[in-house]
Order: C-alpha cells, then structure tokens, then sequence
C-alpha cells in the first residue's frame, strides 16, 4: 500500500521550461515533468543528454537560464528555501567525492552528525562496504555501495540517484532492486537517471527520456513496453502466403530463418518466394488473438512470442535521423489504433 509522504497533491520534483545553456551547449532545454509523490522515476538519456544538468540545477549547484525547478515543493534558486528541503533529501552523485583519507567509518560519522543517522546499521547489513579501510583503498563497487548507505540513512522523503548501479556486481544490483522497492513502498520517491535499460524495465513506475537537451517522452515504463511490441518467429510445415500476415500491428516482417537461428554462419537465409514462406520473424503491436486466428489454419512447428528488446525502441528515440525518431514519438497514438484496428479484424472474422 502507498505510503503519502509529501502534503497533498504535491509532486516531490517540478520542473517546467527548465533551460540550461552552458553558452556552446544547450544542455536543457525546455525541460518540464514532474515526479510525483512515492513514484520510482527513470530519467533516461544517452552520454550527454543532459541528465545531470536536470540532476546539478535541482540540487542548486548551478543555476537555471529560464524555467523554474522545484524540490519537495521549494524553489531550488531560493537558497534557505533549498536548504530546507535538502534535509529530506537523498543524494547519490555519479561519482562520490568522499574524503580519500578517511575510513569509510568516519565518514558515516561525519554524515551521521551532519544529517542524522536513522538506520545506516539495517542498511550497512544490505550493502557492506569494508569500514575500517580507507576510501582510498576502496573499489569503484565499495564506494557506490558507501554512497548508498550515506544517501538513505537519515531516512530521506526523496531521493536522487545518478546511475545508481554502475559498478555494483548483478547479485549487489539485484538486492539494490529489491531495495528501493521497498523504499518506494514505505513511501519514498526515487529520481534516478541512467542509461542501463533492463534496470528500468526492473525498477521504474514511470520515464522520461531526455535527448540532446529535450525531454522526449514521459510515460508509465509499461506504456513504453507497450509501445515496443512483441517480436514474433514462426515456422511452419507448409508454405504461409505472406498475404495471410498483412494484418495491423504486424511491422518488420524477415521471411527466412532468423540471425540468430543462424548465427552459426552469421548470415541470413532469405526463401526464394517472398509471397510464401515457412518461416519468418516480425514485430507485432497488434492484438495476439488477431493473430492466432490468421494462424490457424496453418500447421505451424514452432511459434515465439516475445518480448520486444527495449533497445529497440530506444532507437527509435536515438536513430540517426532526426526526422524519424521525431515521427516515432508522435506516433504512439497512431499505433496504438493501429493495434485497436487488429481488434476490430478479429471481430470482423
Ligand atoms: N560545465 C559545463 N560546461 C559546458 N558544457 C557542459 C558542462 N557540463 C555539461 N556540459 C555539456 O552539457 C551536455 C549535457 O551534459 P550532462 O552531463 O548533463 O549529460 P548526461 O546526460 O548526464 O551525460 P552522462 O550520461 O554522460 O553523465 C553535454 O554536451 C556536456 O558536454
């Protein structure tokens, strides 16, 4: 159950027309979401989209050229303002300028007498750093693991987090999962940017993804999952005419055995006849039953069905062309009637 921290109806980070320009950059630019109350928000971006720009102006270390930001309700260009709030606020930088010379220890201590300490020892059992050894002498992993226990113990109402899992091995990534879904679960907001894309499948409630400056997409990680659509291999005793798949939401069809199906020869078998063909691999965003029933007449000897990589559609976010990745987020309603048309092609059969 959802556990409201913040007064009501407030969003725990509002950003609108947030724009940075570093003069030979436009490293945001016009900025605006908000990340709502108890959420686990993926900011999402390649190198150099700028992620930490949005994460630098909210925590007023550099300040905006238009547009407003807004932590926990205050004005980050307000410095008492910003102060207050900070003290319900969890930090993990990309990279944790701790003190190299001093013990992981002391350097909970420091913290501890800075911000309050309600729980570094439940976290310390999750995530173990070695204590007792000087950060100098710490790994890249010890010292994202020290940074989350200095980000959570005084029990922040939200949290910022930059590529929270870089270094931290797959089983440390997972318990780091389990984690902040508890967290969120206790009520907590979480704000984290990365670029590591099954972590955002495993972790967010919502993204937003930020390209070149420009948020260009924000939506349920569900929506975008949606969006991506099945990929779908089939192969059959008896040629299927490809006119049996000219169907809605069926996009990419290769006829022809798959790459990874030959992966053995790293090429491609293309049949000769392309208006029938045993065996094929396409995206589908279309209704699955739809589908089915335009198979059934077919003996089929194998039938895949899943989910599309999400690097997928990243690339339409990221492609090269301009013009394309544009038409790809203008589109989700298009395609998503485009899937309610295959709806309608069941009925009508
Ligand atoms: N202080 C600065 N002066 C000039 N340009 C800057 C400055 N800081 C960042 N930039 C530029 O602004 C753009 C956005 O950078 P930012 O660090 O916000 O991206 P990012 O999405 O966090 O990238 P990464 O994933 O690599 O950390 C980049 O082109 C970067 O080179």
């Amino acid at each position: 159950m959802m556990v409201a921290r913040l007064a009501d109806d407030m969003a725990a980070i509002e950003l609108e027309g947030l724009t940075k320009d570093y003069g030979t950059v436009l490293a945001n630019n016009d900025v605006t979401f908000d990340v709502e109350d108890g959420e686990i928000f993926g900011y999402l971006g390649p190198n150099g989209a700028g992620k930490t720009t949005t994460i630098r102006t909210l925590l007023g270390f550099i300040s905006p050229t238009a547009g407003t930001a807004r932590l926990l309700g205050r004005d980050v260009t307000d410095e008492s303002a910003l102060l207050e709030a900070k003290r319900r606020l969890g930090y993990l930088p990309d990279n944790p300028a701790f003190d190299e010379s001093a013990t992981g220890r002391e350097i909970l201590d420091l913290h501890a007498s800075i911000k309050g300490d309600e729980r570094s020892a439940d976290l310390l059992e999750l995530f173990d750093p070695p204590l007792d050894r000087e950060v100098r002498e710490y790994s890249h992993g010890n010292v994202r693991k020290l940074g989350l226990v200095t980000t959570f113990m005084h029990d922040p109402d939200l949290v910022i987090l930059d590529e929270p899992t870089s270094g931290l091995d797959p089983l440390m990534q997972q318990r780091f999962a389990e984690f902040l879904r508890a967290e969120r679960d206790r009520g907590v907001t979480v704000f984290f940017s990365s670029h590591v894309l099954s972590e955002v499948r495993r972790l967010c409630d919502r993204v937003g993804i930020i390209r070149n400056g420009r948020l260009v997409a924000v939506e349920p990680v569900d929506a975008l999952l949606d969006r991506s659509g099945k990929v779908v291999h089939l192969r059959a005793d008896d040629p299927i005419p490809a006119a049996a798949l000219e169907l809605a939401g069926v996009h990419d069809l290769e006829v022809g055995r798959s790459a990874d199906a030959d992966s053995a020869t790293g090429s491609r078998a293309p049949e000769a006849a392309a208006d029938a063909f045993t065996e094929c691999t396409f995206t589908f965003t279309g209704d699955v039953n739809a589908l089915l029933e335009r198979l059934r007449e077919y003996r089929l000897l194998d039938l895949s069905i899943e989910e599309a990589p999400l690097e997928d559609v990243f690339m339409r976010f990221y492609g090269d062309s301009e013009a394309e990745s544009a038409s790809a987020l203008e589109s989700p309603a298009g395609e998503r009637k485009n899937a309610g048309a295959a709806t309608e092609v069941t009925d009508d059969a």
